[in-house]
């Protein structure tokens, strides 16, 4: 054997074992995968691996067997009823709200002088009653107590005159159903951004779910893509299906779109939430008229809800008034309620719109709204 043959047989010898040591590796490296895999019972199919382990390898031209994926069924909640949301609006509004306690606190005062009288004013004008309305329920109560004498017990007169002044008579309904041609109601949610119109675009769906009715929800605030985002969250979590467009559509093709949808599926109630930029009366007048009439090609909108936050006192009246001259608005949600020394508001609104506060906004959770009655109202003031 010469020098150059040695040489061959060494070199050979080398890249074999070199290449067995690779291989080797290789092998157990896919090994160690193998075993890290979830034993078959597991459902987890998102971290089940995609490429074929070395115990099993692919046979060339076959397909790799794959194992379809059963979809994990929704988990859908069941949402609370409305019976013990307005439990939670007594608890919210007592917990609270000072208005109740200061006036009954002033009105045990052995002796209800001038001073008194003034400071029950105070009070009822710090919680955003509005002047005509607490002159009203402060001389209604004078006469009665200067009439009726030691025969009415004040707290309960406090507690009439307020449910006077909340007004009992509007009527409260929600006008959720369509007419009896089978077409769906349409809730149209207007607002201000912030008021809080997205959040209780969801709480209403759960509340209408909680009854039993069908719900198709739009997303048509498409200035805003997380707005969309956010209303599609809530519609999963009952199982309502949300309709939306891509960020910056017309929002009358969505606000049209879901009413078809609603339409096509044969749902109980379509809720079309809005953005509410308040650019101009006339830019806001423009959009929502043209959201309405869209939607007015297939069925009517039968209610219209304005979103207003409670805790902006005046500057909500001023919004509430813009867009009440933008659309007719049929009923008001007054959000934020929880923590809020402005229960007075629910009169002040109302006065100003002439248009009754259907729902209250009572905290952030999903089932933090109720619908709004107001001898539950006073009686969750007084504590
Ligand atoms: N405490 C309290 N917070 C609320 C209530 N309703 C809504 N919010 C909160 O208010 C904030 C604004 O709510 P959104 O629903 O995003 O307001 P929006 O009006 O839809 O605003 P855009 O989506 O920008 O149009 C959120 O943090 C909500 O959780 C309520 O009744 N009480």
């Amino acid at each position: 054997m010469d020098m150059v043959t040695l040489i061959v047989i060494i070199a050979v010898a080398a890249v074999a074992i070199i290449g067995g040591g690779i291989a080797g590796l290789v092998t157990t490296t896919r090994r160690r995968k193998g075993r890290s895999l979830p034993t078959e019972a597991g459902t987890d199919v998102i971290t089940r691996p995609e490429e074929p382990t070395v115990e099993e390898p692919s046979v060339e031209g076959a397909e790799p067997e794959t194992v379809p994926a059963e979809p994990a069924a929704p988990v859908i909640e069941k949402p609370e009823s409305t019976a013990s949301r307005l439990v939670r609006l007594r608890q919210r509004l007592a917990g609270s709200n000072a208005l109740g306690r200061g006036l009954l606190n002033l009105l045990s005062t052995d002796k209800l002088d001038e001073d008194t009288w003034e400071s029950i004013e105070d009070l009822l004008l710090t919680a955003d009653i509005g002047v005509a309305p607490t002159q009203e329920l402060v001389d209604g109560l004078r006469t009665r107590l200067r009439v009726e004498g030691g025969k009415v017990d004040p707290k309960a007169a406090l507690r009439e005159e307020l449910i006077k002044l909340v007004d009992p008579d509007m009527d409260r309904r929600l006008q959720v159903s369509g007419a009896d041609d089978g077409a769906p109601g349409v809730v149209l949610m207007v607002g201000v951004n912030g008021t809080g119109k997205t959040t209780t675009t969801g709480k209403l769906a759960r509340i209408l779910v909680s009854e039993d009715r069908k719900v198709v929800l739009g997303a048509a605030d498409t200035f805003r893509a997380a707005a969309a985002e956010q209303l599609t969250t809530w519609g999963e979590r009952v199982g309502v299906e949300v309709i939306r467009g891509p960020e910056g559509t017309d929002p009358a093709s969505v606000a049209f779109d879901s009413v078809k949808e609603g339409l096509d599926t044969g749902v109980d109630t379509v809720i079309v939430d809005t953005a509410g930029r308040l650019q101009n009366k006339a830019g806001l007048m423009d959009e929502l008229g043209k959201v309405k009439r869209v939607i007015e090609k297939q069925t009517p909108v039968t209610e219209v809800l304005l979103v207003l936050d409670a805790t902006t006192g005046q500057n909500g009246l001023i919004q509430a008034r813009v867009f009440s001259e933008a659309v007719a608005v049929s009923g008001i949600v007054l959000t934020k309620l929880d923590g809020s020394a402005k229960g007075g508001i629910v009169v002040a609104v109302q006065r100003e719109l002439g248009v009754p506060v259907k729902l209250v906004g009572l905290g952030e959770g999903p089932d933090d709204l109720a619908p709004f009655t107001p001898e539950a109202f006073v009686d969750a003031l007084l504590g």
